[in-house]
């Protein structure tokens, strides 16, 4: 029987179009309707179990799925010991605590002797005891935020994104306890065959990623001022010069880093750069 790797991805809720949209772009073809809980990709040796975020390292780490795409906010309140193997960039967010906006706040020791309300009772009680806080922790599965409301809790340590839940439900966020992001996890003990397609995929994903964070940049330039702009353009080696039909004039392309374009514009402008032009890359092989 050929070998596949199956994959847990959340059923539905804040991670699982992006990481269905991952996979895709990786070039992974399946079909995944409404309802179905298992799928299996018609050009890629994957099978994709679809399921609650909770339960996912769970699954990971007892063997039923080799791979899982979970928050790290999850990975960390429910694994034991599972490894990141790619942080994907996507569903970011925080897990912060937050008080009734009319509190006064002067800092943790604020939370002594206090009633949280939280689902991350690991995470906060670690968070809490590096602190020297003793603090009451309430565990709930959701709807965090309507806790202290309804007087079942001083306090609430939720994710927050936005702040507008926060906002909404009349409190302020006061600490940040741990910054999250979707991560790729998979079991520690698999076999080569395995690996060898865990492998294959780490490789497309890396692909993927890089190419979201970079841009193809191209650019015309006097060719006396050809090397000042080399010096600007940082490039995955060099940058291509090509001449153009235009006598005394060249063309440069390379591979921008997105945050590093809008920093550097001004000096190409500066330099003598004309006609720039920004393009997204489809793939990026490093
Ligand atoms: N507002 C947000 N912005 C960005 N990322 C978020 C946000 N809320 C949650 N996340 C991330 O997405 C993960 C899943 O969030 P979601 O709200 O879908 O969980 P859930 O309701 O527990 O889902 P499930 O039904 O699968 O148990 C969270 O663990 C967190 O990592
Ligand atoms: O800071 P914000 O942008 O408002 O985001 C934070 C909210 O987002 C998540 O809930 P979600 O909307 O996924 O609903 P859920 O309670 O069903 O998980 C999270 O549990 C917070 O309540
Ligand atoms: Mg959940």
């Amino acid at each position: 029987m050929m070998t596949k790797l199956k994959i847990a991805v959340q059923k539905s809720g804040r991670l699982s179009e992006e990481s269905l949209r991952l996979i895709k772009e990786c070039g992974i073809k399946f079909n995944n309707g409404k309802g179905t809980l298992k799928a299996e990709a018609s050009n890629f040796p994957i099978e994709f179990l679809f399921l609650r975020d909770d339960d996912i390292p769970g699954y990971v780490e007892d063997g039923v799925a080799d791979l899982g795409i979970v928050g790290e906010n999850v990975l960390v309140e429910k694994s034991k010991g599972l490894e990141i193997n790619k942080r994907l960039g996507f569903s970011k967010c925080r897990l912060s605590l937050a008080i009734p906006k009319g509190e006064k706040y002067e800092g943790i020791s604020y939370f002594e002797g206090k009633n949280i309300a939280t689902s991350y009772p690991k995470l906060l009680g670690d968070y809490l005891s590096k602190q020297g806080i003793n603090a009451d922790i309430h565990e709930i599965s959701g709807s965090v935020e309507i806790a202290p409301g309804i007087g079942l809790a001083e306090g609430i340590c939720d994710i927050v994104s936005s702040g507008s839940t926060l906002f909404m439900n009349g409190l302020k966020e006061v600490d940040v306890i741990f910054n999250s992001e979707a991560v790729l996890v998979s079991s520690p003990d698999m076999d080569p065959a395995k690996k060898d397609i865990l492998n294959k995929l780490i490789f497309r994903i890396d692909a993927v990623l890089n190419s979201k964070n970079n841009k193809y940049i191209l650019l015309n330039a006097p060719n006396d001022k050809v090397e000042e702009i080399i010096g600007i353009l940082p490039g995955m080696r060099s940058p291509t010069v090509l001449p153009l039909a235009q006598e005394g004039w060249s063309s440069l392309h390379s591979v921008i880093n997105e945050d590093e374009f809008w920093e550097r514009i001004e000096k190409l402008k500066e330099a003598g750069a004309e006609g720039i032009l920004v393009v997204p890359i489809e793939k990026m092989i490093k």
